[in-house]
Parts: structure tokens; sequence; C-alpha cells
């Protein structure tokens, strides 16, 4: 089994509604996003998956986030747009992609909210 990894980042304004605290108000990341793929047959030229398509799988997601304010956009007007739901929602739109029907499986996304702070979210845990 091979494991390919690749990242991303974008910035992005949020405040966390009901959140005890200063995240209550509006302020920004810079967030890194890591992204997981697995498989164990390779192509003609010995690669699971081009990296080249996995970062532009990514950054689709991303680029329609970057410096947004997230509570404003339609997957976040009902929830609160924390790293958990961020993570999901990367997971999710990107899971629906043609190349996770064949022979790769999206292992997990991972949202890096400061250097300090991170969020896994894998769907079969
Ligand atoms: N489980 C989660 N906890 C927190 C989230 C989150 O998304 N999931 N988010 C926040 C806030 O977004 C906040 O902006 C970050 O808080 P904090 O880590 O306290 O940020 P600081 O940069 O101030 O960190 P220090 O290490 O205290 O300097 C909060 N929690
Ligand atoms: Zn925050």
């Amino acid at each position: 089994m091979f494991e390919l990894v690749v990242n991303g980042a974008f910035e992005a304004a949020h405040r966390l509604v009901d959140y005890p605290g200063k995240c209550n108000r509006l302020h920004g990341h810079s967030w890194t996003v890591e992204m997981s793929v697995s498989g164990d047959k390779l192509d003609n030229i010995g690669m699971v998956a081009d990296f080249k398509v996995l970062k532009s799988m990514l950054m689709e997601v991303l680029d329609a986030m970057d410096h947004q304010y997230l509570n404003e956009l339609p997957q976040f007007k009902e929830l609160n747009p924390t790293a958990e739901h961020l993570a999901k929602y990367i997971y999710e739109t990107i899971e629906a992609n043609d190349l996770f029907k064949t022979n790769c499986k999206l292992n997990y996304i991972k949202v890096w909210e400061s250097p300090k702070a991170a969020v896994i979210y894998r769907k079969d845990a």
C-alpha cells in the first residue's frame, strides 16, 4: 500500500458563535490543510495518482474559501466554522471526485488552524 500526502493553504476570517472566549470575535487564520490518499495499484508510469492532480483537487476547495469570511459561506451558515467542520467539509467535497470511485482511498484531511493546533477528519474512525 502507498500513502500520498499533499498540502495546501488558505487565509480566511471567521468567528465561533457561542464560543466562551476571544474566538467569538471576528479574527483570521492562515489555515494549512493536509490531504492523505492511499492505493496499492500503480499506473504504467509508477504512480498511485499524480501529486499535481491531488494538489489541484485540494486547491479547488481551498481557493473557494481563500480570503472569505467563512461564516457567510453557504456551508457554514448553519455550522460554526471550526477546524472540525472545515475538515469534514473539505473531506466530503474532495471525496466526491471520481478518483475515489476507483482504486484510491481518501484517508484523511488534516486542518492546521495554527502551527500548534490541528484536527484530522477521517470517515471510518
Ligand atoms: N477544537 C477546536 N478548538 C478551537 C477551535 C477549533 O476550531 N476547534 N478554534 C478556536 C479558535 O478559532 C481560535 O481562533 C484559536 O484559539 P487558540 O488556539 O486559543 O488561538 P491562539 O492563537 O490565541 O492560541 P494560543 O496558543 O493561546 O496563543 C479555538 N479552539
Ligand atoms: Zn479562529
